[in-house]
């Protein structure tokens, strides 16, 4: 809805374009999309990941609990634990569709149907790269061993999703073609992988609208991140009509991995917060990041959308004034529907006296105007020398108050004064 000043409601400006779909137009398609978690496909092609069976439970259980709509398992065809664990997932009686992920082959696929999956989700790559240097095969091969994968899995009375690996450097003829049998055969849906990250939200609005108006079925996109586009990417898949995406939690995967579970939360929240807030558990975020770090060694990235231990930190002056008097300032995301919460940093040179003013207030102490600002100068001057902890500043504001309301003159120099 527009305010009077034209600002929507999440405060970002509309404007229309005569070449762009209608702002509304783009809004209504991002806001109905469904995730295919793959921490545990996908995640498993981590360098670091290797998870035991107990940790693949702990993982789906805990997906499941955030809300994800499916959850792809790596194919059962890779080991006999694979196997196993599938099965195992299968049995837990999750919310969640279980998927598991196989090649375009009748073995692969006699196994996974007996795994107890809701759905599976078949792949084979269609570049030139792949059909050449992977598997060998043609397009006429390609399109007869999808054929029989897609109809013996269909007669499980399972889901089946139809995908080509490294779509952006495929052929749009060959893409086409393949997706249109493939969407006659009556599959749930056909997938887009931009696999080794090449691709830019431009390419990806245009061959997903492509798409959208060559089959009827489902579209579900899957964007590696090796040159930072996967959640751009996404976004622009679902304004050009996809209806699902492939994530991962901390987007662990193969190389640098694909869009991250918390990164498309961070940017569908912005499209479209009340739909995002009563889909998924936005709160759990932080501690499902935790769990999969953990499981593979490595750290929440500082950076990381909403938990990044600095997400919500305010430094500059001008900045932590505004946010004290408005948080949607300079805050696009809540940190309160995450669950985190919001810091104002004031011991740097950068701070500024409104912040420091806040501060002076929280501790309960009191100082006009004036003296916060002679403080604050105080606290740049020490901070020039090295940062300041929070302690430090607290414990200059509480000796500067000591002196004021004491009125000794020269114990306020004395605060004042450079040593
Ligand atoms: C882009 C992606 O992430 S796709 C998903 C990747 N996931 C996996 O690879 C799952 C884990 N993989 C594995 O455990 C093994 O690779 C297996 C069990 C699938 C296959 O193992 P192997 O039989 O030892 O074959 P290997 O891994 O060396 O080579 C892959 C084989 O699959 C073929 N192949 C590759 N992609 C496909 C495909 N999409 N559809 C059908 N066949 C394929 C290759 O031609 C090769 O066949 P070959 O044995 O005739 O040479
Ligand atoms: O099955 C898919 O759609 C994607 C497979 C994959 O991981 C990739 O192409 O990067
Ligand atoms: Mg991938």
């Amino acid at each position: 809805m527009n305010n009077t000043n034209g600002i929507k409601e999440n405060g970002i400006k509309k404007m229309n374009n005569p070449y762009m779909p209608r702002y509304e137009d783009l809004l209504s398609r991002v806001s109905n999309f469904s995730i295919i978690e793959s921490t545990l496909r996908e995640g498993e092609q981590f360098a670091n990941a290797f998870f035991d069976t107990a940790k693949k439970i702990e993982i789906a259980k805990a997906l499941d609990d955030f809300g994800v709509e499916y959850i792809e398992l790596t194919s059962p065809a890779a080991s006999d634990q694979s196997r196993q664990d599938c099965a195992e997932i299968c049995k837990l009686g999750l919310k969640a569709k279980i998927l598991t992920h196989i090649r375009c082959h009748m073995d692969d696929a006699r196994i996974a149907v007996e795994t107890g999956v809701d759905g599976v989700d078949v792949v084979i790559g269609t570049s030139s790269y792949l059909r050449e240097f992977s598997h060998g095969k043609d397009m006429d091969y390609i399109t007869q061993k999808a054929t029989e994968v897609i109809n013996f899995v269909k007669s499980k009375g399972i889901e089946v999703r139809f995908s080509s690996e490294d779509s952006f450097r495929s052929d749009l003829v060959d893409l086409l073609s393949i997706y249109r049998t493939v969407d006659k055969l009556g599959v749930n849906r056909v997938g887009i992988a931009d696999t080794v990250g090449c691709a830019n939200p431009r390419q990806v609005y245009e061959l997903v609208r492509t798409l959208r108006g060559v089959v009827s079925c489902d579209i579900e996109c899957h964007f590696h991140n090796d040159t930072g586009c996967a959640i751009a990417n996404a976004y622009a898949a679902l304004e050009a009509g996809a209806t699902h995406i492939d994530t991962s939690v901390l987007g662990i995967g193969e190389r640098n991995g694909i869009t991250s579970l918390g990164g498309l939360c961070a940017r569908m929240y912005t499209a479209n917060k009340d739909y995002v807030k009563t889909k998924y558990k936005l709160h759990m975020l932080r501690d499902l990041e935790n769990l999969v770090a953990d499981a593979v060694s490595v750290q929440v990235p500082f950076n990381n959308y909403i938990t990044g231990y600095c997400a919500f930190t305010h430094k500059a002056g001008i900045h932590a004034k505004a946010i004290l008097n408005n948080p949607s300032t300079y805050e696009i995301l809540k940190p309160e529907d995450f669950g985190m919460t919001r810091y104002v940093s004031i011991g740097h040179r950068l701070t500024g006296w409104n912040a420091v003013k806040n501060r002076v207030e929280q501790l309960g102490l009191s100082l006009t105007d004036d003296q916060v600002k002679k403080i604050t100068a105080k606290i740049k001057e020490l901070a020039d020398i090295r940062p300041q902890s929070m302690e430090d500043v607290d414990n200059l504001l509480r000796d500067y108050h000591y002196a004021v309301t004491s009125g000794d003159f020269s114990q306020v120099e004395s605060v004042l004064s450079t040593n």
